[in-house]
């Protein structure tokens, strides 16, 4: 079998020879499948430097080995648009050398933003306000093809047959990838950091404020600690959530000795070509054991007021976004039911055709947070959220995703998630909480939304904790 297609690499390689100052280039090539998790995991050496993506439709997943270049802005002002110029500048750097027509292959920069413009507390120290990373090798299985990209810093006195030598084995390392084990761990305890107490005053805060302000609607988070008696490999929950978590986009960013994980079923925007797909998706209940149990919970989702109200803000609010950057745009009136393992949501799907000048970067600036993660009118419930409750959201609720150099890409938002340090995992769960909400009701509702984490961690257990 022919690991390295040396064919295509040396085509590729002679376009350097015509190209001065060009310090880094960018080589792909097609390859034989190999199992992306499997090759997560082969590489633990470069912990805190790989990167996961794979996205709901599950036709594209990247998995990033080693930082070969970030992106990241301390501009609080426009952080999108900086990352964006950012990308321009690094581009003029950057020979991209194959001719796959093929999306996310080459140059393809992965990362996220936080939640809030503004530094953090110590916990999410590793990930800062937003941070892009190039990998020095990237595997992209795209609808079922295997391409591996190399990033690699050439001088002038480099020849073909050493750049081909430094691929060559870089590509063998790839494919000694053998089986993964999981392995077992025991949770030791789960720690609330909200007593039901606490949490419902704070909802009962929440609803006066909407009840007596211009405040609308407001997206309240938990967080719940566990730790395990050993350290939490990230290839482990990634694998476990990769199994049990369809129609989710599943997302690992390994930042120094910490990882940041999750399971999410929301996209938030993604471009190609100018055709922009977002989603609104907010409004909650749990699965049923049967299907006719199922099937009521679902009509009732479909028909419960308050699910529908929470709903509505985030389609008006999508909707008066994208209406004046797109040239055609379809919402559908009435939302449908997302069905995911242990929940469902009320979903309305968002498509637009994006005018010419609108780049990806414009489409987060103006959608990040929407009313499923933030609230409405944004400003009002961003104070609230920032003045009354108690955790440091980090990059949980926030963009997280990829962009190539024709700002094309995907971004989904990073709920259902978890910060890994060690032994301990940080898990975040939210809930749009709107005049009619009910203490008790949104409590039991992040507990639904904390479960994929938890079982993926096989540490969910029987009894109701935090009760
Ligand atoms: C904020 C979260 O979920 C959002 C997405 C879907 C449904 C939601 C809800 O019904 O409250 C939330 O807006 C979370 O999972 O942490
Ligand atoms: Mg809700």
């Amino acid at each position: 079998m022919i690991k390295t297609d040396r064919v295509s690499l040396e085509a590729q390689l002679k376009q350097i020879e015509h190209i001065e100052q060009t310090p880094y280039i960018s080589i792909v090539q097609k390859i034989n499948p190999i199992d992306p998790l499997n090759l997560f995991a082969h590489f633990a050496h470069l912990k805190g430097e790989r990167f996961y993506w794979s996205n709901a439709a599950g036709d594209l997943t990247f998995v990033g080995l080693g930082t070969f270049k970030e992106l990241y802005t301390d501009s609080s002002d426009d952080r999108f648009l900086a990352i964006q110029d950012q990308l321009n500048q690094l581009k003029e750097s950057i020979n991209v050398l194959h001719d796959f027509d093929v999306e996310g292959v080459g140059p393809v920069f992965f990362g996220g933003f936080s939640f809030f413009d503004t530094p953090h507390r110590k916990e999410w120290e590793s990930f800062p306000e937003n941070n892009f990373v190039l990998a020095k090798q990237m595997l992209t299985v795209k609808q079922g093809e295997y391409f591996l990209t190399h990033h690699i810093e050439v001088s002038p006195n480099d020849s073909i047959e050493v750049l081909l030598n430094q691929i060559e084995q870089e590509t063998e390392a790839i494919y000694e990838a053998g089986l993964f084990v999981q392995e077992t761990r025991k949770l030791e305890e789960v720690q609330d950091q909200l007593s039901f107490d606490q949490w419902s005053s704070m909802i009962a805060h929440a609803i006066e404020e909407i009840q007596t302000t211009n405040l609308e609607k407001v997206v309240l988070a938990r967080e719940v600690e566990a730790v395990f008696d050993r350290t939490i490999p990230t290839e482990d929950l990634l694998y476990a959530l990769t199994n049990q978590q369809q129609h989710s986009y599943v997302f690992v960013m390994e930042q120094g000795e910490e990882a940041f994980i999750g399971a999410s079923p929301e996209r938030l925007v993604s471009v190609t070509n100018q055709v922009m797909y977002s989603a609104c998706l907010a409004g909650t209940t749990s699965r049923g054991e049967t299907m006719d149990v199922d099937d009521l919970l679902a009509w009732r989702l479909l028909n419960d007021e308050k699910n529908l109200e929470e709903h509505r803000y985030v389609v008006n609010m999508i909707r008066e976004a994208v209406q004046p950057i797109c040239t055609h745009l379809d919402i559908p009136n009435e939302p449908q039911i997302y069905p995911l393992k242990n929940i469902q949501h009320l979903y309305t799907p968002v498509q637009g055709q994006l005018k010419p000048e609108v780049t990806l970067f414009d489409t987060l600036k103006k959608l990040h947070p929407t009313p499923a993660l933030g609230g409405e009118p944004r400003q009002d419930a961003m104070n609230f959220i920032k003045m009354h409750e108690p955790i440091e959201r980090g990059w949980y609720a926030a963009p997280i995703g990829w962009f190539d150099q024709s700002l094309n890409g995907e971004f989904a938002v990073a709920i259902r998630s978890g910060l890994i340090a060690g032994n301990r995992i940080k898990l975040f769960a939210g809930c749009g909480v709107v005049a009619d909400s009910d203490a008790k009701a949104e409590y039991d509702e992040t507990n639904l939304k904390l479960t994929p984490m938890l079982d993926a961690l096989g540490g969910n257990r029987d009894d109701d904790y935090g009760e």
